[in-house]
């Protein structure tokens, strides 16, 4: 099948539109009122809480099966920039049906009817929930090659058997998922930024390094940057994954023995080598480099920041504040007793490592996925090398917010040694023998914690804000 064979709004063919035009006559009018009701209530939102200004619509695509029309049978592709007071504009990528009429199993999906625009008089619904629209875009995947802005790519030994049924993943995502058949799994992200996204770029490296704990790319597609120059970056908007058929989080698995008071420790060990594994493949495929004692004292004024910021929009964490800043200090102090070079390596990692980020497969072996970062931080702040320490903090906050969560504290802190005793294993080097750095990062990630709990699950905010007490004593 020819990329030919796809249709594309015209008017989105080729130039960039000029600011704050509308690529697509009469879309963005009837698109907008639309958008303020349906957007915020997202758990993809990032801007929860402000008032939503302007929409700017930056590409519109329509994808529309061969032989097909406009309208009811496509999917449209829609990249729209939302101004709120108080931060950038955000870039969302919207996948959106068009229809008179939906069936009762795509009613919750819907936006709204549209008043207006190419779509006046119908419904438009959220395009992932659809099977037929779904599948569209597998079809679409399959074969690399442009449709307008959006630009395909398939792996050499990428196979698409047919008649494989989609189906929304119902996790509680940052991002939608799409599984077809039990074989593959497209993440759509949903927030966008120019650059390439470090899930693509982290599993696809670690796939093509021969590495079994990833589940690996097939396909994906990307858009030019709307805004940028042209030959600027692209801008990753999905990618097609192997499914790990069977496989069981780490999240679902540590609270199912934490319930039991269960033994979960050699499952902790083997996650902590296979972490190990994973840093290791990221050091050989990517840059590394040796720290020197200024890089330190930059990531800890970065850690501290942070906790300002956090403690400004968040009351509750501001008592341990004080105390917990003790723990950047050190880093600094650490930096700068390092003036010319220190020990610590920085080098491409997870960037969010999380138990709910390790699946374990059918045949036991543990698999790291969502390689994006944490979803808040900038993309070049995510992309950055960064101490590998950082994910075993993260996956160490993890085993206490199991813990804290089913009742239990002293769950944690034999799985956190049998994950760190595992990761020793495999790197050679022990977390806990690096406690300035290991202390300050999991603080760090605790922060992070209070204020992603405070904005999308308040009623989960007593976990990191006990671990902050905790850590303010230490
Ligand atoms: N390759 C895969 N095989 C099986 N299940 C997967 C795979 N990738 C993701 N999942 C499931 O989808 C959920 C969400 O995926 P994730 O990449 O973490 O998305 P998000 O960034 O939106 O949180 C995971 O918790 C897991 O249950
Ligand atoms: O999985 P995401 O990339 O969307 O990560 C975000 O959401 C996570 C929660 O779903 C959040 O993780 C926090 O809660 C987990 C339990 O639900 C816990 O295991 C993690 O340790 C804790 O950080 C993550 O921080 C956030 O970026």
């Amino acid at each position: 099948m020819s990329d030919s064979s796809w249709t594309r709004v015209p008017s989105t063919a080729s130039a960039p539109p000029a600011p704050g035009r509308d690529p697509a006559p009469g879309l963005m009018r009837s698109l907008d009122p639309l958008l303020r009701g349906w957007l915020p209530r997202q758990r993809w939102f990032a801007g929860k809480g402000l008032p939503v200004g302007r929409f700017r619509l930056a590409a519109a695509t329509e994808l529309v099966p061969p032989g097909g029309r406009l309208g009811p049978l496509g999917l449209l592709h829609v990249l729209v920039d939302v101004e709120q007071p108080g931060r950038a504009p955000d870039c969302y990528q919207l996948l959106l049906g068009a229809h008179p009429l939906l069936p009762p199993a795509l009613v919750r999906t819907a936006l709204g009817q549209a008043v207006g625009g190419p779509y006046d008089g119908l419904t438009l619904y959220d395009a992932p929930h659809d099977p037929r629209l779904a599948a569209l875009l597998l079809e679409r995947l399959r074969v690399p090659g442009r449709t307008g802005r959006l630009r395909f790519t398939t792996e050499p030994d990428a196979e698409f058997p047919p008649g494989l049924v989609p189906r929304v993943s119902t996790a509680e995502q940052s991002n939608t998922s799409v599984v077809y058949g039990d074989a593959y799994i497209l993440k759509l992200f949903r927030r966008v930024s120019p650059g390439t996204n470090p899930d693509l770029e982290l599993s696809l490296a670690l796939a093509r390094a021969g590495s079994t704990r990833v589940a690996e790319p097939v396909a994906w597609f990307e858009a030019d940057d709307p805004q940028g120059p042209a030959g600027g970056e692209p801008v990753t908007l999905g990618v097609l994954q192997r499914f790990l058929p069977g496989s069981s989080d780490g999240w679902a698995l540590a609270l199912a023995s934490v319930s039991e008071d269960g033994d979960f420790r050699a499952e902790a060990a083997a996650l902590g080598r296979a972490t190990a594994e994973v840093h290791a493949s990221l050091a050989a495929a990517l840059p590394a480099r040796r720290l020197d004692g200024g890089a330190l004292e930059r990531i800890a004024s970065g850690m501290t920041r942070r906790l300002d910021e956090t403690a400004a929009e968040v009351p509750a964490v501001r008592p341990y504040a004080g105390a917990l800043r003790a723990a950047f200090d050190d880093l600094a102090k650490m930096g700068a007793g390092a003036a010319a070079g220190s020990a610590v390596v920085a080098q491409r990692i997870h960037g969010d490592l999380h138990l709910g980020q390790a699946l374990r497969r059918a045949d036991g072996a543990w698999v790291l996925i969502d390689f994006e970062g944490e979803p808040a931080r900038p993309l070049a702040e995510r992309r950055r090398p960064a101490p590998p320490v950082q994910d075993v903090a993260g996956m160490l906050r993890s085993f206490d917010y199991a813990a804290h969560h089913s009742g239990n504290p002293p769950w944690a802190s034999r799985h956190r040694d049998a994950y760190c005793s595992g990761y020793a294993e495999v790197a050679g080097i022990d977390p806990r023998d690096q406690p300035v750095l290991i202390r300050a990062y999991e603080t760090d990630k605790a922060v992070y914690e209070a204020r992603y709990e405070a904005r999308h699950r308040p009623a989960w905010l007593p976990i990191p804000l006990a671990a902050l007490a905790r850590l303010a004593t230490t």
